[in-house]
């Protein structure tokens, strides 16, 4: 089977990834039935271990009563405030996006009225030195807060900014507030093993939520990582879980032929090994989804991109990306698989007048609604695609909401862990960004040990 709806709701189809579909640089039934019959053990594998607690970014989903205590955290952090500011880079702070973004983070005019009542949220997930310093300087001391999330504690980025907030904070002779005004989430204290931001806040009295030692970053948006920031836009956090839920109630009773997180990722390998699918695009069709391809970039990346192989995860944009990147997927080197989530735009929108439509020129919008054209080219984009012999996998969610999400992250983890079975790596861990951070360890004691040399401010402080 190679469509499928089930309970869900979005239905996943891959037939533009297929030969009979697109041509020859699709896939034959056999090469995708091959991957799909290497899989069955290792869902059988995951079910097991589901079942005796482990995989816990997976499970975690099935559970609910942490949820509480992270809103309690959350509820003592928001007194009084007006703007919260989030910490964290990479998984610490991709997932939280993706669910902000769902309740209308960063989007004109797409704030939901439980949002409007809560603070505003920014986050800095990379580290600038200007925007730090000219973000901090335009927020309100008194009614700011922060959310500081680093799973090792160890993050160069994190801590830097953490440090720099708190620095701001006393400057502004505010020090009194800063047990109240933060809030980290980090693992807990392990013997031997440093955790930097923990022993800071601990030091300062802010209070600390537990980051699951358990669930590595990019795999941690259904823990409180993600979960904290759901509940401080207004989301059901409850919902997203039971999106997750759902996915891995099917894992438990489907054969990797009708479970789609297993059929898409035997797609994705078989296309990447035997065709030479080098890119994997993932492209929304709504901008309350636009986050969730970010997301997938760094779970695909991290996860896949070891020993030699992976391929490249790509995020796009509908329909915006169609003036920017649409061209190369047409008609660029044939390595890309385009992975489009359409949504079932709502017709709740005006119609255009006909009297400007034709004023402009443009009759055949005239009575069109915004949400006819976008669902035109959504439809338009992968036929193209597939008449050009593009592959193209299709996802249709009847509405984004947090269901849904729930539905899609779960996915996307489930097919990144069974794609990295069928690869032969490991999805879990990251070695190969360990070296840039130890060169960086070096080169900053390095420039330290050049400015007390040529400084005599510095020679003086030390
Ligand atoms: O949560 P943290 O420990 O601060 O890690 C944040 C991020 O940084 C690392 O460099 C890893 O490559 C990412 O996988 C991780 O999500």
């Amino acid at each position: 089977m190679r469509e499928m709806a089930g309970t869900m709701t979005f239905h996943h189809d891959i037939t533009g990834c297929l030969d009979e579909r697109i041509g020859a640089r699709g896939l034959a039934h056999a090469a995708l039935d091959a991957r799909l019959h290497a899989l069955e053990p290792k869902l059988a594998e995951l079910r097991e271990s589901l079942g005796q607690g482990g995989y816990r970014m997976l499970g975690i989903a099935r559970e609910n009563q942490d949820i509480e205590t992270t809103r309690a955290a959350l509820e003592r952090l928001f007194d009084g405030a007006k703007t919260l500011v989030v910490f964290g880079t990479g998984g610490s702070s991709l997932g939280g996006q993706t669910l902000a973004r769902l309740a209308g983070w960063c989007i004109p005019g797409d704030q939901r009225p439980a949002a409007n009542t809560l603070p505003r949220v920014r986050f800095y997930d990379n580290l600038d030195p200007l925007s730090l310093q000219h973000g901090l300087n335009l927020l309100d001391p008194e009614t700011t807060r922060f959310l500081v999330i680093s799973k090792s504690g160890g993050t160069a980025e994190t801590l830097m900014q953490a440090l720099s907030a708190l620095d701001w904070m006393r400057r502004a002779d505010m020090g009194h507030m800063i047990p109240r005004a933060f809030l980290g989430l980090s693992e807990p204290a392990r013997e031997g093993t440093k955790n930097p931001l923990r022993q800071l806040f601990e030091g300062l009295g802010v209070p600390l939520l537990d980051h699951d030692p358990e669930i590595g970053g990019r795999f941690s948006v259904f823990s409180n990582v993600g979960m904290i920031v759901a509940l401080a836009r207004g989301l059901d956090a409850h919902a997203i879980r039971d999106g997750g839920r759902q996915v891995l109630d099917e894992l438990e009773s489907q054969s990797a032929a009708d479970f789609a997180p297993a059929v898409g990722a035997a797609t994705a390998v078989a296309l990447a090994e035997d065709k030479g699918v080098r890119v994997n695009v993932m492209m929304p069709y709504a901008d309350r989804l636009s986050h969730l391809a970010r997301w997938y970039v760094q779970l695909w990346a991290e996860s896949l991109g070891k020993d030699g192989k992976g391929t490249t995860p790509l995020a796009a944009l509908g329909p915006v990306d169609q003036h920017s990147q649409l061209q190369l997927f047409m008609d660029g080197p044939p390595d890309h698989m385009i992975t489009l989530i359409r949504p079932a735009h709502g017709r709740d929108d005006p119609p255009m007048p006909a009297d400007l439509a034709e004023m402009a020129g443009a009759e055949n919008l005239a009575g069109r609604r915004v949400s006819e054209l976008v669902s035109a080219q959504q439809q338009a984009i992968g036929d193209a695609l597939m008449q050009a012999g593009r592959p193209v996998r299709v996802i249709d969610v009847d509405n984004p909401d947090e269901t849904t999400l729930g539905h899609l992250l779960m996915h996307m983890m489930v097919e990144t862990i069974l794609a990295g079975h069928l690869l032969g790596v490991d999805p879990f861990g990251q070695p190969g960004v360990e070296l840039g951070k130890k060169l960086t360890r070096e080169y900053l004691a390095a420039s330290d040990e050049r400015d007390s040399a040529h400084s005599p401010a510095r020679r003086g402080a030390d």
